[in-house]
């Protein structure tokens, strides 16, 4: 649990930071956010002198582990040569060219500096491309926090009941219309209204940021049909799912493809990043070969270059993706049996590498059902597998991520602690 050390620093950073952080989710850890003073594998250790099994991942990024030996190497090679120049270097063309090899071939690429910052230039690309207003989104999907998004929005902004925040105004917030998750007649009513003024369909092709929430059979080609109908651009943000569900992310797993599409987290191997790609017609409308404005100092930042190409280089053996797979596919069983063992009205949602438990009786389908489960007890699970030095998502909002460093050994120290909190929330 966070402690002395931890419960100084957090006082000190009130007087400092909104809320005491940079960014609202870490608030949710209680009574106060852990400090970390490094992070190795699967570990992240505390200035409490703890170490903790990390779930989280610096949410998401972190597939890897931490301080993995080979994107610490490039790294410091990059970094021997200066970090930041104002013009281009090579590794921007090896990254891009990774990306498109798996995401679309013969497109092209801009880099940005996070998922937000994607989908905002995508979004705005899609306007500028199509010469229409509409954007369609998913009520409890979560794009980042620019304003033509957080309209219904997941993750932080619906732990904080502000999906659709202060700020935005009206006017702005009316051009996002919001359909339902896993439910394509929501969308045609909307296209059947609008479809001609409608710019882009942005979805997270797996719900994470509800919980986790698979797309149901059909849903994502439902999409695909209704895009191309009413000649809208399908925008697949992947922030979450790219090479996170393999090479090819979502797209390539389920076996629809966006017209273009936003990375972040995983592909800059820790250091921030996002990414647009998408076909070179559409691309090219970004400023300069075209007039969709978009830049920023640090795009395509030869570190975050030098970290996500090593990175894509060692996912690249295969490797990785069976070691997280294993680790959730056993974590996620392991607590199914759980809640089946104690009689507790709970669910479980998995996919390949990242899963939820959703304390609610029936199965959750959309950000919808997850909002009706027990976020209580969520956060107790949260709290009792802390103390016992694991550390999952401080939300229900949010999904629990494994990594290449979830070796047999952690997830079997893992299955005892879920074993010990379970039995404490049972007896509550
Ligand atoms: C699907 C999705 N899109 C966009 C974002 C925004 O990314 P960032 O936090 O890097 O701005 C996130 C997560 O934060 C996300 O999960
Ligand atoms: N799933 C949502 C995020 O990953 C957001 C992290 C943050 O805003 O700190």
């Amino acid at each position: 649990m966070p402690g002395e050390e931890s419960r100084k620093l957090y006082e000190e950073a009130l007087n400092l930071f909104p809320g005491g952080v940079n960014s609202p989710i870490r608030a949710a850890v209680k009574p106060y956010p852990f400090y970390v003073s490094r992070a190795e594998g699967p570990y992240l250790y505390t200035v409490d002198g703890e170490r903790l099994i990390d779930y989280v991942l610096a949410y998401g990024p972190m597939f890897l582990g931490h301080r993995h030996p080979r994107v610490l190497e490039a790294v410091k090679e990059q970094l021997e040569r200066g970090w930041a120049y104002g013009t281009p270097a090579e590794l921007e063309i090896k990254l891009a060219k990774k990306i498109l090899k798996y995401y679309h071939q013969g497109g092209m690429v801009r880099f940005v500096n996070s998922g937000t910052e994607a989908t905002m230039a995508a979004i705005r690309l899609a306007r500028g491309y199509t010469g229409r207003k509409y954007i369609v989104k998913f009520n409890g999907c979560y794009h980042g926090a620019h304003d033509a998004v957080l309209v219904g929005a997941g993750s932080a902004a619906a732990e904080y009941g502000v999906p659709s925040s202060l700020g935005v105004p009206e006017e702005v917030a009316k051009l996002t219309l919001i359909a339902r998750f896993n439910d394509v007649e929501s969308v045609e009513k909307i296209m059947k209204k609008h479809g001609d003024q409608v710019a882009a369909i942005i979805v997270e092709p797996v719900a994470g940021n509800a919980g986790v929430i698979p797309p149901k059979p059909g849903f994502l080609k439902g999409l695909r049909e209704l895009a191309d109908q009413y000649g809208a651009l399908l925008i697949m943000d992947e922030v979450i799912t790219g090479f996170r569900l393999g090479l090819g992310g979502a797209q390539e797993y389920y076996g629809v493809r966006g017209d273009i599409t936003t990375l972040g987290k995983i592909v800059g191997g820790g250091f921030p990043i996002g990414v647009v790609a998408g076909p070179r017609e559409i691309m090219e409308n970004f400023t300069p070969s075209g007039k969709v404005f978009n830049a920023g100092t640090f795009n395509a930042h030869p570190v975050t270059m030098a970290a996500g190409l090593a990175t894509i280089e060692v996912l690249e053996t295969g490797e990785p993706y069976r070691v997280a797979r294993e680790a959730a596919s056993k974590l996620a069983k392991t607590v199914e049996d759980l809640i089946s063992r104690y009689g507790i009205k709970a669910t479980v949602n998995y996919v390949e590498n990242m899963f939820q438990v959703f304390f609610v009786d029936g199965e959750v389908a959309s950000p919808e059902d997850a909002a009706r489960s027990n976020r209580e007890m969520y956060n107790e699970l949260h709290q009792e597998l802390l103390s016992r030095g694991v550390f999952i998502a401080p939300s229900q909002m949010e999904a629990i991520f494994t990594s290449a460093a979830h070796t047999a050994e952690v997830v079997e120290e893992t299955i005892t602690a879920l074993e010990d909190a379970f039995k404490r929330l049972r007896e509550q």
